[in-house]
């Protein structure tokens, strides 16, 4: 007769060990990636190394602001890199693809991290549609979970969402993200138990990061005139002291808001900016500076093309 397997392991016998540990509790263990901050340290970015693909023959369709130089474009972005890696943070880089679309350097706008894993954007425009495939391949290589891909007609680029604090972060409707992915990164959101501030980005702006940083825990810097009401109201509300840039011409010449947060009050800004950047150590801020002249001619500069993976958790 043949041995019973009913109290075999597989089939739930005595030896089946059941998982009890939830997804949050195996961030770290089993999955990796994850941020519940703006200002945490940081551990570990998603970039790309621009290739041939930023040369165009149209660079308004493209969504360029100007012919890039190609050399001068992979120069500077060594430069980034090498920052990062200066600051002991980890380099993940998005894989190959066989037809790269131009814009697929700014990593920042193709996911948002969570406490639990990745939102894939969704970009917005014809002209970035699918870069987010190659970023999907390269969260899952890095094992970083992607809890939410978006549907129907939901249009997201992660660079609209900014974490408040460990359970709030506000998200900007407007020409990269509508309401439909409001909507969903809203129910997953409930389920994660993070609450979702949509404030509303006024025409002719691109992304809510491109009005708002935070450079610690209790210091945001805003685009005057620019940053919604409820944007600012929410930071205060939660101790932020919310300041307004001294100089708005250097900021758009130059993206002097563009910057990431290395570590609470440290931050890697584009270099060329020397009056914001003189405003920034003086409000307690230290700065590293790196050179993005040529990279911003593609409309983006270091905070745009750094894809947040990991930071220290809260
Ligand atoms: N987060 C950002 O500000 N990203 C810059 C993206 C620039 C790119 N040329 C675009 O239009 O999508």
């Amino acid at each position: 007769m043949a041995e019973s397997s009913f109290d075999s392991a597989a089939y739930g016998g005595q030896g089946w060990s059941p998982r009890t540990d939830d997804h949050a509790q195996e961030m770290g263990p089993l999955w990796q990636g994850g941020i519940d901050s703006e200002w945490r340290s940081l551990k570990s970015v998603l970039v790309r190394r621009p290739g041939p693909e930023i040369i165009v023959s149209d660079h308004d369709a493209a969504q360029q602001l100007a012919p890039l130089d190609l050399g001068r474009a992979q120069a500077e972005h060594d430069q980034m890199v090498a920052a990062y890696t200066n600051a002991g943070v980890t380099v993940l880089t998005v894989p190959d693809v066989p037809d790269p679309a131009p814009n697929r350097m700014f990593c920042a706008d193709l996911f948002v991290m969570t406490p639990q894993g990745a939102i894939l954007g969704r970009p917005a425009s014809t002209v970035r549609a699918g870069e987010e495939i190659a970023v999907a391949q390269a969260l899952a290589m890095a094992n970083v979970p992607i809890l939410r891909t978006l549907t129907g007609k939901a249009a997201f680029e992660g660079a609209d969402l900014i974490w408040l604090d460990t359970r709030s972060a506000l998200i900007g409707r407007g020409l990269r993200t509508n309401q439909a992915a409001i909507s969903q990164i809203n129910d997953l959101c409930l389920d994660l138990g993070i609450e979702v501030t949509a404030v509303d980005m006024p025409f002719g702006t691109m992304h809510l990061m491109g009005m708002l940083r935070i450079a610690s825990r209790d210091l945001a810097i805003a685009w005057p005139r620019r940053t919604p009401h409820a944007a600012v109201t929410a930071l205060r509300d939660r101790g932020y002291d919310v300041v307004f840039l001294p100089d708005e011409d250097e900021a758009q010449a130059n993206r002097a808001m563009n910057f990431v947060t290395l570590s609470p009050g440290k931050i890697l800004m584009p270099a060329g900016n020397d009056l914001i950047s003189a405003w920034y150590q003086d409000l307690g801020i230290e700065v590293i500076e790196t050179p993005t002249f040529e990279l911003r001619k593609a409309a983006g500069a270091v905070g745009c093309l750094t894809g947040v993976v990991q930071r220290a958790m809260g």
